[in-house]
């Protein structure tokens, strides 16, 4: 163990070292602009003013400072957080009704830290939530426990699991609690624009009638299928994979209040608890295609591919979760951001930014952009002058960038390396990131603290990412090194870098290592905005 844990030392030291020479080379070579031009796709958003002639009424009341698209974790959090900083909220969401769905069930401790800081917590509370303290990761019938670096907070910080419809109708209901929010049922059509500026939206009501909303700044939040972004970023939207899930019933997680990642063949499987009673398995399955649910496919996939690979303590409830039949699947989707900043408009959550759900980090950095944003606008009384507004948020592109970009290349690389592969170097890669999370100390909790988003911070995943990597390399070559083993060492390396430097890339190396060294980091809050 010893030795282990002398090469696990050696492996951080020495990849920090090399990442920081490699960086630093990066950055003198490459000089990446962020624009600061004001980019609006005017053939997409102009359709929607077109149309936005004299038949449609105009919503009574118009006087929003903000207009909220979607209520969902993201829309629903920002309504309350922007109402209760005095602004006037007009929040239109689709549905009001209490959604029911896979997603969104798992906030990590970071993003409860957020809830706090947003005075959201008690949104947690009264929906039978359960407290979440870390992981189990088991791998060929091995098991080992990743706890969460909790000891120097309050008891209450933890990980959070729930029902997200529940959890999000408790978030609605705070939001409208507020005399100067406005929550409205109603489907947005289209963004109002003119003259490159967004002015607000179209939208209908159940009953079909189409109202026009106004306000200085439109934030739009309609989630991973958003169909608003198209004109506000360049969304290019990958999906490696799918979940699958199941709600088990009367068993108990061999971890109590932990989530569990089995690193299955071909890729893994999820299971936490989601009330008092019940526990959520998500499966992934590789690839754009399914197996079938209506004629029966998938359930026979579960029962012969993935059953065999659940904890035997889960057994039983997993077969009769799958006879029961209620299982649902959901796309896995990630989407760098990719903004044209636009004056008038923004966008937050899903709609904006997306990861692979394996780390349950969605919430957290919506949730964390929520608090950039409030702070970015807490001096500015008036928002009407849109295209001075627009330049000083650019500077929020770059201040969520650690947090953003930590959890999100976290959660593809970690996809990437838990994947079952034929690949002799991958295959030691996923045995020494399970090894090197085994280790205990500064070698697991680094990692959990980067998952959970207590500490996310992009340097530390670089180190510990390729400390995994030379880890895997010195077990193989010590103490004895074949050529064969160079080779698989050689291989291991490159296909390590291979998986992170092109999440990485696309995040923006110098927002995300160097943020002090883009300008829109320093932009100051518009003085004279008129009334
Ligand atoms: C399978 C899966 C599992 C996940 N698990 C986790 C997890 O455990 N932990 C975690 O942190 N994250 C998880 N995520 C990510 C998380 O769900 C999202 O990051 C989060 O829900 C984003 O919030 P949002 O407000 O942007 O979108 P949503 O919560 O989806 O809200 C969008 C809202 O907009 C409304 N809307 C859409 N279009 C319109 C329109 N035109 N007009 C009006 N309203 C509209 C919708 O009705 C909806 O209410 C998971 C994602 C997936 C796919």
């Amino acid at each position: 163990m010893e030795y282990h844990y002398i090469v696990g030392v050696g492996a951080i030291l020495v990849s920090t070292l090399v990442f920081l020479f490699l960086v630093y080379s990066f950055s003198e070579k490459r000089k990446v602009t962020v624009s600061s031009s004001i980019h609006v796709n005017v053939k997409e958003s102009s359709a929607a003013s077109q149309d936005g002639g004299a038949h449609i009424a105009e919503a009574p009341g118009s006087r929003d400072d903000v207009i909220i698209v979607g209520a969902g974790v993201a829309g629903a959090a920002l309504a309350y957080t922007l109402g209760k900083d005095g602004r006037q909220v007009h929040v239109i969401e689709r549905d009001l009704n209490q959604p029911d769905r896979i997603v969104g069930e798992l906030l990590q401790p970071g993003g409860y830290l957020k809830l706090l800081e947003l005075g959201l917590q008690d949104c947690v509370d009264k929906i039978d939530a359960q407290q979440v303290f870390g992981y189990a990761l088991y791998k060929d019938g091995k098991n080992t426990k990743l706890s969460y670096p909790l000891e120097s907070f309050d008891s209450d910080v933890s990980g959070r699991s729930f029902h997200n419809g529940r959890f999000i109708q408790r978030m609605r209901e705070k939001a409208s609690s507020l005399p100067n929010v406005k929550l409205e049922q109603g489907t947005v059509t289209s963004l109002l624009e003119e003259n490159g500026t967004i002015k607000g939206v179209h939208y209908k009501t159940k009953s079909g009638q189409e109202f026009t909303a106004k306000a200085p700044l439109t934030i739009v939040c309609d989630g991973c299928f958003s169909n608003l972004r198209r004109s506000l970023c360049n969304p290019k939207v990958e999906v490696p994979s799918h979940f699958v899930g199941l709600v088990l019933e009367n068993c108990n997680l061999p971890y109590a209040n932990h989530g569990h990642v089995i690193l299955g063949d071909p890729s893994p499987i999820l299971f936490y608890p989601i009330s008092s009673t019940e526990i959520r398995c998500l499966v992934d399955v590789p690839g754009q295609k399914l197996p079938s649910v209506g004629n029966g496919e998938m359930a026979h996939y579960l029962k012969t591919v993935v059953a065999p690979q659940v904890p035997p303590e889960l057994y039983n409830s997993f077969i009769a979760a799958v006879d029961k039949g209620n299982i649902r699947t959901m796309p896995n989707r990630s989407m760098p951001a990719s903004p044209y900043p636009t004056p008038g408009a923004l966008l937050m959550g899903d709609a904006f930014n997306m990861r692979h759900p394996l780390t349950g980090g969605g919430m957290t950095v919506a949730l964390s952009d929520i608090v950039v944003l409030r702070d970015l606008l807490k001096p500015l009384r008036d928002l009407h002058d849109a295209s001075a507004l627009c330049n000083y948020l650019e500077s929020f592109y770059t201040l969520r960038k650690p947090v953003a970009s930590t959890i999100n290349t976290l959660a593809g690389a970690l996809y990437k390396v838990f994947c079952a592969s034929p690949d002799p170097a991958r295959k030691e890669m996923r045995q020494a990131c399970f090894d090197y999370l085994s280790l205990g100390g500064v070698f697991s909790n680094g990692p959990i603290a980067l998952l959970s988003g207590l500490n996310p911070r992009p340097l530390s995943l670089v180190a510990h990412f390729f400390a995994v990597a030379i880890y895997g390399v010195g077990r193989l070559l010590i103490p004895f090194p074949s050529p064969k083993r160079i080779w698989i060492g050689a291989r291991l390396i490159s296909g390590a870098s291979g998986i992170i430097f092109p999440i990485i890339k696309a995040e923006g190396v110098r927002q995300m290592f160097f943020p002090a060294t883009v300008p829109a980091y320093y932009r100051t809050p518009p003085i004279h905005s008129h009334h």
